[in-house]
């Protein structure tokens, strides 16, 4: 019975499963968790992964692997392959300006033609040009930009500052489709775009086609990984009419689509999938945590919580939650914070702001709905995975909030699975 091992390195914690390749099914799984901040030391990445493939049984008797991970976070290497800063994950919003400074130099129409993707301060190109402008050593140093799935590949592979093969370095087209430096209609880098965000070029990651493969030192079959959200796809095996809400750290909505989404206006980022299609996606950066913030608030359970959510009317009395903790990106209001409005006497109740935090947190998801809705993208049922989808307020107020049928499949790592699924199909 060959073994696949498959990855998810996600914002909050890394998550190992080992499947038997054939059938598919779980044998092993393991998990270690990641410190908070929008800012990261790799090296942290690379030990969890250590502890979370240990933890569920190693490698030993593993045949192939692949590697899932939070999608555009810059990863700056220097010609010795050491990290050159801390990386700025997806979730960082300081270079916003530096977002706003390359529109007004390329325009909107023309970044989205050319990359997909209108930039916000969500994608990698912002941070490298912030990188130029608030820390020009650091820049100047930059010879190669991976990302986290990319670096962590390389690693595990064998790759580092004590053998820095920087032309070893790895990706796939989903993950390569977030950099705002790719083309998805080419399926080639823009090197002016990175040129113009860094100053100067340097290695990216050599972008694998979805049945491709490297090795690692020894010899098992590597896949190209894959972005968390394209590999949810994959792991999901989702068909054409399903929509895909993730609730974890981001709130994401995505679809696989057969043709590339050009959305000038940015709300829906153009990706491709990790299986040679195309994944548009609206993403949010207030999901998961603003359960976790509105549960600490009352210092009650998720289950509590849940609880006090379903205890109240729809609407919450007119109590609303605008739950920008962390400013957002969808719509792109990186300085906003959160607001509750609707306050009176008579609304202000516990079971009332659990269920604003739940209706305020599934009502800018259901816009991004709308707005793969308005670019041809067919919903037909919402797939709710994510940490947060283990919440059955959240179950039975998102269909309300969403006016969609809600399927929620049997939790499951679907990332880790995804990325075990392309392992797995290297041994086919
Ligand atoms: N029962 C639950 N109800 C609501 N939120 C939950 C529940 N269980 C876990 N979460 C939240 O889900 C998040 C983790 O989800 P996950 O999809 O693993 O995130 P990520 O992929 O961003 O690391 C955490 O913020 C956690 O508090
Ligand atoms: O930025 C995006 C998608 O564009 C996020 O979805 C990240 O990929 C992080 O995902 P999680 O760790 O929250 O699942």
């Amino acid at each position: 019975m060959p073994l696949a091992l498959g990855v998810d390195s996600s914002t909050q914690s890394c998550k190992v499963v080992v499947v038997d390749a054939q059938t598919g099914a779980v044998i092993r799984t393991g998990r270690a968790s990641h410190p908070d901040g929008t800012s990261v030391d790799p090296e942290h990445w690379w030990r969890a992964l250590q502890h979370a493939i240990a933890d569920a049984g190693g490698l030993h008797d593993v045949a192939a692997w692949a590697i899932g991970g939070q999608q555009h976070g810059l990863v700056a290497l220097d010609a010795g392959g050491r990290v050159i800063r801390d990386a700025l994950l997806w979730n960082d919003t300081r270079s916003a300006g530096a977002a706003a400074d390359l529109i007004a130099e390329f325009g909107a129409d023309e970044l989205a033609a050319r990359t997909g993707l209108v930039p916000v301060a969500s994608f990698t190109i912002t941070k490298l040009r912030w990188l130029r402008d608030a820390e020009p050593e650091n820049a100047a140093r930059v010879a190669a930009v991976a990302l986290p799935h990319d670096w962590l590949t390389w690693r595990l592979r064998g790759f580092g500052p004590e053998n820095p093969v920087l032309d070893e370095l790895v990706t796939d087209r989903s993950d390569a489709s977030g950099t705002g430096y790719w083309n998805p209609r080419t399926g080639e880098y823009d090197r002016d775009l990175l040129i113009a965000a860094l100053g100067h070029d340097a290695v990216l990651p050599r972008v694998l086609d979805a049945d491709a493969s490297v090795r690692d030192a020894e010899g098992r079959a590597v896949g190209p990984g894959a972005g968390d959200n394209a590999a949810a796809a994959l792991g999901l095996d989702a068909a054409p009419g399903d929509v895909i809400v993730s609730i974890g750290t981001s709130g994401t909505v995505s679809a696989v689509s057969s043709t590339p989404v050009i959305d000038p206006t940015g709300t829906v980022a153009g990706f491709a999938d990790a299986a040679g299609a195309f994944l548009p996606l609206v993403a949010t950066l207030n999901a998961a945590r603003v359960l976790d913030a509105i549960a600490g608030l009352l210092a009650v359970s998720h289950d509590e919580l849940s609880t006090l959510a379903l205890e109240a009317a729809r609407g919450a009395d007119g109590l609303r939650l605008q739950p920008y903790f962390e400013g957002e990106r969808t719509p792109n209001l990186p300085d906003a914070s959160a607001t509750l409005s609707g306050l009176t006497l008579a609304s202000t109740t516990r079971p009332n702001l659990a269920r604003a935090a739940v209706e305020g947190m599934l009502s800018g998801l259901s816009a991004g709905l709308d707005a793969l809705r308005a670019q041809g993208v067919p919903l037909d049922r919402v797939l709710l995975i994510g940490g947060g989808a283990q919440s059955p307020a959240v179950r039975v107020i998102a269909p309300e909030v969403f006016g969609l049928p809600v399927a929620v499949p049997e939790p499951a790592e679907y990332v880790a699975l995804g990325a075990a699924r392309q392992a797995a199909s290297l041994l086919h």
